[in-house]
């Protein structure tokens, strides 16, 4: 659905987003993290076609984001929710929402059969005739939700959707992320929310200016931090933790006590499916070994941004 390479935008010589390449496939969720000012809202930008990169190339829904033709239709095909969302305040939701199904030429019936259908949804039906001046952050974070989605976008771009929400909203935001997902849609979403990254992603890039790392939230982690996994016996042996220790799949054992702490091949370089715990697991048990817990030592992916960012800022 987006195929970035080496993308780039200057502004008056200074180089916001830096020679990144990016994928993003058909209703997956991409998340994009990085610090303030590391050109998220900037890729955003050139890839709803808002801004002219100043390098690379980028295709979305298979069209060049340069070409004024394709670019209209790209815009017509993607939504957007920004930061600030700017609301004809005098004005009901209903004539808001009608305004911008009418920017995209939407048939009224159509039009009105999604506005009714995202305002149930996100619980502003009884609020359809009133003005939006008054409305608290929750509802016009909500309230803009549904204006992007009126058009029915393939493609949804989302900066900081859950910022200033409560808990609650932020909940139906997330819950509404993952239904469109379920439904087909494809999501690009910005976020400072490590959590809400790791929960919703399929796979995310961390950005600064350049790309520093793109994969799945697991597998960032676990490059940042390798894998490490605990393994507690009812009696451990010398002659166990050696068998442990020639494993291919092992790189690293600790005993304590009856515990084994294992570091298993780094999944960046290894086939992490086939370094697997259930080969350990079943190597100790054929050598006679009494298993009373395995677990794995978590890292967030939090941790894992903060050493990625970190190292850069350290160099
Ligand atoms: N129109 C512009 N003119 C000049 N500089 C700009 C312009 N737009 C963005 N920049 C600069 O480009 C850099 C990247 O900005 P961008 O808004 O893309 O960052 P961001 O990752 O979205 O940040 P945040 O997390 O704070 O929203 C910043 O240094 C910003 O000041």
């Amino acid at each position: 659905m987006i195929e970035a390479r080496s993308l780039c935008r200057r502004f008056n010589g200074f180089t916001a987003v830096d020679s990144i390449d990016l994928q993003v496939g058909e209703g997956e969720v991409f998340g994009l993290l990085g610090p303030n000012g590391a050109g998220k809202t900037t890729t955003v930008r050139m890839l709803a076609c808002l801004i002219r990169p100043t390098g690379g190339t980028a295709y979305v829904c298979g069209r060049d984001v340069y070409d004024p033709v394709m670019a209209r239709e790209i815009r017509g095909m993607v939504g957007i929710l920004t930061e600030t969302s700017g609301f004809y305040d005098e004005l009901s939701v209903y004539k808001n929402l009608r305004f911008y199904a009418d920017l995209y030429h939407m048939e009224r019936k159509t039009a009105q059969r999604n506005i009714d259908y995202y305002l149930r949804l996100f619980d502003l039906w009884d609020v359809r005739n009133s003005r939006v001046a008054g409305f608290s952050r929750g509802m016009r974070q909500k309230l803009a939700l549904t204006r992007c989605l009126v058009h029915e976008p393939r493609i949804l771009f989302m900066d900081e959707p859950t910022s200033g929400l409560d808990p609650e909203s932020a909940r139906i935001v997330r819950d509404s992320i993952r239904s469109l997902k379920a439904g087909g849609r494809t999501i690009f979403l910005c976020t400072h929310n490590l959590d809400e990254a790791e929960r919703l992603c399929d796979r995310i890039a961390i950005i600064d200016k350049r790309i520093l790392k793109a994969d799945t939230p697991q597998k960032i982690k676990y490059s940042a931090y390798g894998r490490r996994v605990v393994i507690r016996l009812e009696r451990l042996s010398d002659r166990m933790a050696s068998i442990i220790h020639g494993m291919d799949s092992v790189r690293r054992v600790e005993s304590e006590g009856n515990e084994l702490v294992i570091d298993v091949n780094d999944p960046e370089t290894d086939n992490a499916d086939i370094a697997d715990v259930a080969d350990i697991v079943s190597t100790i048990v054929g050598a006679g070994g009494r298993i009373q817990y395995v677990g794995e030592q978590r890292h967030t992916l939090e941790e894992a941004y903060i050493k990625l960012v970190g190292d850069r800022v350290g160099h």
